[in-house]
């Protein structure tokens, strides 16, 4: 950039601050190279696309790790210099969700697959913990597979390191009874199933938060009903109250409905970027394979063209996970593996190792696998079979093109897929990524004959609510149970 450029944009940049001083309404402009010092927290946000959804007084955004050792969030040295990225930016995200954490305030965060959602609820937990203590399980975090409560696990342990914290992850169940009673302990990771189970022997009465990672799978119709028995009998032995964070990549409508419900200690919903979409730094493509043979075919071409790895293909069942692992062995040439929900650990555990080491350069998989998993330098995703929901695709694809890296998302789709095309066509759109004109074509005549996608989803969607509010909610939150208390 020339001298006289530079002069310029600074100009530009006084100019703006001067009129917003002149002007607390002015139209905020274009921020995109602006001086973040310059930036208040209005035009922070603007620049970062940083959306509070509801709630007051959001706290300002900070710009760069070291700004947290400071006033007001006073993190320790010993946290700061555990984040191995401490010296790039923080993640929009990470910039607005890890103040409002640490105001110890309900929280209902949305952020794109790969935007480093973990550290922004981890880092604010350890700091607001500040260090380990004999008094019990102070925070409890609840993703809804073994795999991703491990993964967090090892995430707490890369940011405690070099302090004696009890960190426990019960998902796999290979903590003892004893050891989870005791009060040495600081942090818990769980499935909600596992959770469940020993929920009535925790020593919570120092609980300070609730972490719900993936917090539209949980509280979606498979595990809604347990979690909100979990909620319930965590406030039972919990001594006072505590704050609940709820962190995904998708947040439906009907999340948003049901959070209102739970989030009552001053909550301030969060989203960054476009809702619901999958990560601007995905190529997202479609494939015509015609039909179900012509899949295996155009795997295999795209294989032969130089598929660069490590590749994750995606089916709809264990079964097929199964099939299509058998045909791709017959050519002894591709190092491919699969992984789904009903592997033993053992099996599961050496095949996401074997992957992360490049020992197999395919990982077949489920679903299980679509949420959370993080593998840095996934070159592409492909689905394999038409995912089942716009939320499955948006966490399919989302494990490339994460951390700000490039990756590339190919949909193989058939005859049969063309009424569930649109949704994924629209999530492509939404993120700018093209969708050519003929396919386009074709899903308007499908779905001049049968009800779209979204017709369908979003019925599916308002009956699961209408379940979820005709069934008696046994967790009413911190509010009601005082307002309990007081009419008592
Ligand atoms: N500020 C940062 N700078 C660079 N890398 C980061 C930063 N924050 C997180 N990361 C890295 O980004 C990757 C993705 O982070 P993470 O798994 O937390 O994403 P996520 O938003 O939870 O994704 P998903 O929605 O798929 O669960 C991780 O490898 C993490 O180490």
């Amino acid at each position: 950039m020339s001298k006289k450029d530079n002069k310029s944009k600074k100009k530009e940049q006084q100019d703006v601050v001067q009129k917003k001083e002149e002007n607390e309404d002015v139209v905020l402009g274009d921020f995109t190279d602006a001086n973040e010092e310059q930036l208040n927290d209005k035009e922070l946000r603007q620049k970062y696309k940083i959306y509070i959804n509801k709630g007051t007084e959001p706290p300002k955004p900070f710009t760069a790790f070291d700004q947290l050792q400071s006033e007001p969030h006073n993190f320790r040295d010993y946290l700061i210099n555990n984040i191995p990225y401490r010296d790039t930016p923080p993640t929009p995200v990470q910039m607005q969700a890890i103040p409002a954490m640490l105001q110890k305030r309900d929280t209902l965060v949305a952020a794109e697959t790969g935007s480093g959602k973990t550290a922004a609820y981890t880092l604010p937990a350890l700091a607001l913990l500040h260090e380990p203590r004999k008094e019990g399980f102070r925070c409890i975090v609840i993703a809804p597979t073994r795999v991703l409560a491990e993964q967090i696990h090892r995430q707490f342990m890369l940011f405690s390191k070099g302090k004696d914290w009890r960190i426990r992850d019960i998902a796999s169940g290979s903590v003892s009874k004893d050891a989870l009673a005791s009060k040495r302990n600081d942090v818990l990771i769980a499935t909600p199933m596992k959770l469940i189970s020993v929920v009535a022997d925790l020593p919570l009465s120092h609980l300070q938060m609730v972490i719900f990672d993936e917090a539209d799978r949980l509280f979606d119709m498979g595990f809604a009903e347990q979690v909100d028995n979990l909620l319930a009998s965590i406030q039972e032995r919990a001594a006072q109250n505590f704050t609940k964070h709820l962190f995904s990549a998708t947040i439906p409508l009907s999340v948003e409905q049901l959070a209102d419900s739970i989030l009552n200690v001053r909550p301030l919903h969060i989203s960054i970027g476009v809702k619901n979409a999958g990560a601007s730094t995905i190529d997202q493509k479609l494939l015509f394979a015609g039909d179900e043979s012509g899949k295996i075919i155009a795997l295999k071409e795209r294989i032969a063209q130089g598929l660069k790895p490590p590749v994750l293909i995606f089916v709809q069942s264990i079964e097929r996970a199964k099939q299509l692992y058998q045909e791709l062995l017959l050519d002894k040439s591709y190092k491919v593996d699969y992984i789904h929900g009903k592997r033993s650990d053992v099996a599961t555990k050496t095949s996401l190792r074997d992957f992360r080491l490049g020992k197999t350069w395919a990982l077949i998989c489920t679903d299980v696998m679509a949420r959370g998993l993080d593998f840095l330098g996934v070159s592409c995703v492909i689905n394999y079979d038409f995912p089942v929901s716009m939320i499955s695709y948006v966490h399919r694809i989302g494990r490339t093109g994460r951390a700000g890296k490039r990756g590339e998302a190919v949909t193989f789709f058939t005859h049969e897929d063309l009424p569930l095309l649109r949704n994924i066509a629209e999530v492509m759109n939404k993120t700018g990524c093209d969708v050519p004109e003929w396919i386009f074509k074709r899903i308007k005549k499908v779905s001049n004959k049968t009800l779209s996608d979204t017709a369908v989803h979003n019925a599916m969607k308002a009956s699961q609510l209408q379940k979820q509010q005709g069934t008696k909610r046994k967790y009413k939150g911190g509010a009601d149970k005082k307002n309990k208390k007081i009419k008592k």
